[in-house]
């Protein structure tokens, strides 16, 4: 959860820009020093595509004052209040709770509340809307402890509070006039149809009757070809047993308000929008564009990204499915290499900014000589560059593997401009310049290299979800449906220091989590690769 500051060269973490400017910050940080310009260069790109967009920026220019007594709970108040989660009441003052239907002990699945509903007297299983998760669980007693970050020089604890999440005894929608739909957005991840399972389930429990699929993303709200999907307990029982998203999914589509026209042609009042930060930066401006018209809407996110570049959470849901599916391609790039003569193993893993299924395999597989990732830049050539460290282990040990994430290297290749419908940067394929690089240089040294190249990156996107993933997958699309029943929209799903929460969207899209390379887990991966800086 940090940036790298562009300008001063220093891991900066990611939450404290809102409160401190980065000048004050500065001399309290760990200090990471780049050993060379064009090392600086390569940090300031990975920076301009990862650190916070202006409007955080603006914010952080609102420095602390320390010498105020009451600093610390000012920065409470603060935090208080921008990770307050909007509540369908912001707007409609009049709308009014009614006890919650959602009743595990009380009601058989055919029951129907032509009666009125069940009594919650019965049942305490509720969240209250006061209980508050902990952000922050690690003191630090300075900042020059790894991954250390701290508010002040002192690194002062200040609790930070998140809403938890889960049902609640009351909720703003009857389930008879509920029109749910789900949406999946941006590419596949394991563990789509889990989401979508769980969310139709927990529906049909509330005793929603109409739910439905968006297909194909965003564009589905639009396209006049693509029919809606009726949705039951009946049609997803065994979704979850593959991988991919029933639904289907795309990037691009229509605007936001063509999107919320659609809603109110479909009578759609309860959307859950399943994708990374640019389908949440969709799904925060339906939400908006809903309030304006003070619709009785609740839009809620969760979070998909199998890349885990999504800010404050302990993982994404497909990111460890990812991490285990990657085991197969590194195995299979180890034998490959460990077989040949002189043989050297490439797997290019998913990561467009952010290295963490290349950090996590690599430290998995006990395979990974070389792990290399965008947020820590490399030379290839020179007497410390990657070429020469494998030459350095196929004198040493006869082979060696390397794993690279996607957006490593990028300043390596040319420059296209392309953007695919979402407006993401297509990115060169830096495991096909590796390979080459690494075949030009054995040649000119006139020494063998067999070199074996394996990009797994779609076998690895369309897996079905693991078990640690489908539980992930369960309570997340569980708490989505009690997040929207509750009233709250805007807000997205997520698991915080292992409990799990509700978040205000905006706070965990303002830009793309990375790797921090001060951070332990960064550590434990050079730990075990072995790898020398290659700088
Ligand atoms: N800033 C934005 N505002 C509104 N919609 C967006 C924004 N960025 C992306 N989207 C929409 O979100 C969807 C998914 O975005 P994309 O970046 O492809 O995937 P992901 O959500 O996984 O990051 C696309 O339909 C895209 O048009
Ligand atoms: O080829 P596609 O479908 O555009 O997807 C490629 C990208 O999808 C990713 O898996 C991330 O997808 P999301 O942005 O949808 O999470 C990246 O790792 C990769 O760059
Ligand atoms: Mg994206």
């Amino acid at each position: 959860m940090e940036s790298l500051s562009p300008a001063i060269g220093v891991v900066v973490p990611a939450r404290v820009p809102h409160f401190s400017s980065l000048r004050t910050l500065t001399p309290l940080l760990p200090i990471w020093r780049p050993k060379s310009n064009r090392v600086r260069r390569r940090i300031r790109a990975h920076a301009e595509n990862t650190r916070p967009p202006s409007s955080a920026a603006s914010a952080a220019a609102a420095a602390i004052d320390y010498s105020d007594p009451s600093w610390k709970s000012k920065f409470q108040e603060e935090f208080e209040s921008r990770y307050d989660i909007p509540h369908l009441t912001d707007v409609i003052h009049d709308a009014v709770p009614i006890p919650s239907t959602f009743c595990l002990r009380m009601r058989s699945p055919t029951e129907d509340f032509a009666d009125g509903y069940p009594s919650d007297e019965k049942w305490h299983g509720y969240i209250s809307n006061n209980d508050r998760v902990l952000l922050k669980v690690i003191k630090y007693s300075s900042p020059t402890s790894a991954g250390a970050e701290c508010i002040d020089s002192d690194c002062t604890w200040v609790e930070q509070w998140v809403h938890r999440a889960g049902p609640r005894e009351k909720i703003y929608f009857k389930p008879e006039e509920v029109k749910a739909a789900i949406v999946t957005c941006g590419g596949l991840c394991p563990g789509l149809n889990d989401v979508i399972r769980q969310i139709v389930i927990t529906l049909e429990i509330y005793g929603v009757k109409k739910i439905v699929g968006i297909p194909f993303g965003y564009r589905g709200f639009a396209d006049k070809d693509l029919r809606e999907m009726p949705l039951s307990r009946n049609v997803v029982q065994n979704a979850h047993l593959s991988g991919g998203s029933l639904l289907g999914v795309s990037r691009g589509g229509p605007s936001v308000s063509d999107i919320v026209d659609s809603m109110e042609e479909r009578g759609v009042n309860m959307l859950f929008v399943l994708g990374g930060n640019g389908t949440h930066a969709g799904a925060n401006a339906i939400h908006n564009e809903c309030r304006k018209r003070r619709l009785r809407v609740a839009v809620v996110g969760v979070p998909k990204t199998i890349d885990n570049d999504i800010l404050l959470m302990d993982k994404t849901f497909g990111f460890d499915t990812a991490v285990e599916e990657a085991q197969r391609a590194i195995n299979s790039a180890y034998i490959e290499a460990h077989s040949a003569y002189r043989g050297i193993g490439i797997v290019k893993l998913m990561g467009r900014s952010s290295g963490f299924i290349a950090m996590h395999a690599s430290l998995a597989s006990g395979q990974i000589d070389i792990c290399l990732i965008p947020e820590v830049p490399f030379n290839l050539r020179g007497p410390h560059g990657v070429l020469s460290h494998l030459k350095y282990l196929l004198g040493k040990k006869g082979s060696a593997v390397v794993c690279i994430a996607e957006g490593a290297g990028q300043d390596f290749l040319l420059e296209t401009n392309a953007q695919d419908a979402s407006g993401n940067i297509v990115l060169g394929d830096i495991g096909v310049y590796l390979q080459q690089e690494i075949k030009r240089y054995f040649n000119e040294m006139g020494t063998p290299a067999d070199v074996k190249y394996i990009d797994p990156t779609y076998m690895i996107r369309a897996v079905r979800a693991n078990a640690s993933d489908g539980i992930l997958c369960a309570v997340l699309g569980q708490n989505a449906v009690h997040g929207a029943f509750a009233g709250y929209s805007g807000i997205t799903v997520g698991i915080c220091n292992t409990h799990y929460v509700y978040l205000p969207i905006p706070e965990v899209i303002s830009y793309p989590r990375v790797v921090d390379p001060n951070s332990r887990m960064w550590h434990r991966c050079l730990t075990s690769t072995g790898q020398p800086d290659f700088v």
